[in-house]
């Protein structure tokens, strides 16, 4: 976006002309147009660091359907930075799920992953995936509505936080983003025709995202997540420079990721592992030889939950269509 499109980039420009007309000294309105532009700059990076928690609730303000997160879990969560829950949605819920996805898909709804503006590194970690983010639809809040009332519970326990890190301690508090971002990864090979008239449409939130097109002829050989932490990356000033680091400050307040899955009827060769590196180790992170992993099956209606700064995680290819919706719970 051009700083004269912003509403500060026009107000100087106006003031600019306006001044002008008045005879004021030249270099008084190059320094005055060089700081409203750096002022929109930096407004516009704020608002974009802000966005995902736009319309988020606290937690506590959830609603926990009478689920109960145990002190067991809690133990599992903070001495393994992960766990597994089963069952969150009923049968019906992951078809209507599903049914929503496909809908929105047929609809060209999806685009290529947000990651790949501001992170750096982001690039080399989804492959041809497509998200979409925060679109309101019945079947998929109620999906969103069920990872709350997990938020909602797990605020409610005795969950300690992670061993360094200011959970208890500090007056922050753990967030319910107004968002969830739902992925489809597509099979090994499948080739989408449809993506080639995604890459020619053009929205606004596209181009504000910067997000990368497909473009549609290619294959689909690359369906996986390299290793990666969810809130790793936006840290590094020296690489994001100042507006890139403004810009992905929520990602450094991302406590907990919250995976919740829709994959129906999965088996054993279907691939698309959630692969988690308990020790953080994670070399040769795809291949057989990795060190030591755990590999956890996309199924219907399970939900991980884990720690966003410490887990490294991946993907692993898929070979069938694979369904994901995610939330990243903040801690504001
Ligand atoms: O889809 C998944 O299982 C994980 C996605 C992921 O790691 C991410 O979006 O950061
Ligand atoms: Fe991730």
């Amino acid at each position: 976006m051009s700083w004269m499109s912003h509403k500060y980039g026009a107000a100087a420009a106006r003031r600019f002309i306006t001044s002008f007309n008045h005879g004021v000294s030249l270099d008084k309105v190059g320094v005055g147009m060089t700081m409203a532009g750096c002022l929109a700059l930096i407004t516009d990076a704020v608002r974009q660091g802000q966005a995902p928690l736009n319309g988020s609730l606290p937690a506590r303000d959830g609603n926990a359907n009478g689920r109960v997160f145990t002190p067991e879990q809690c133990r599992q969560l903070e001495k393994d930075g992960y766990i597994v829950m089963d069952g969150f949605l009923s049968t019906q819920q992951v078809k209507d799920a599903r049914q929503a996805i496909r809908k929105l898909d047929d609809d060209y709804q999806f685009r290529g992953s947000p990651y790949e503006t501001f992170d750096g590194t982001s690039s080399t970690i989804r492959t041809r995936d497509r998200v979409i983010i925060n679109k309101i639809e019945n079947h998929l809040d109620l999906v969103r509505q069920h990872i709350a009332s997990f938020a909602k519970c797990l605020v409610d326990s005795d969950f300690q936080g992670f061993p360094g890190d200011a959970y208890l301690e500090s007056t922050s508090t753990l967030h319910m983003p107004a968002q969830m971002q739902v992925s489809i990864c597509d099979a090994v090979g499948g080739i989408d025709t449809r993506l080639q008239t995604v890459n020619n449409m053009k929205s606004d939130n596209e181009i504000e995202n910067g997000n990368h097109r497909y473009d549609g002829i290619q294959k689909s050989t690359h369906n996986f997540y390299h290793e990666h932490k969810d809130s790793a990356g936006a840290d590094n000033l020296g690489e994001l420079g100042i507006i890139g680091w403004i810009k992905s400050q929520h990602l450094r307040q991302r406590y907990l990721t919250c995976i919740l899955y829709l994959n129906t009827d999965w088996k054993e060769g279907d691939g698309g592992c959630l692969r988690v590196f308990p020790t953080g180790n994670s070399s040769d992170a795809l291949k057989d030889g990795a060190p030591e992993h755990v590999d956890i099956a996309p199924l219907a209606g399970r939900m991980i939950v884990f720690s966003s700064p410490t887990l490294v995680h991946a993907v692993m290819a898929t070979n069938v269509e694979r369904y994901a919706c995610v939330v990243w719970l903040a801690l504001v």
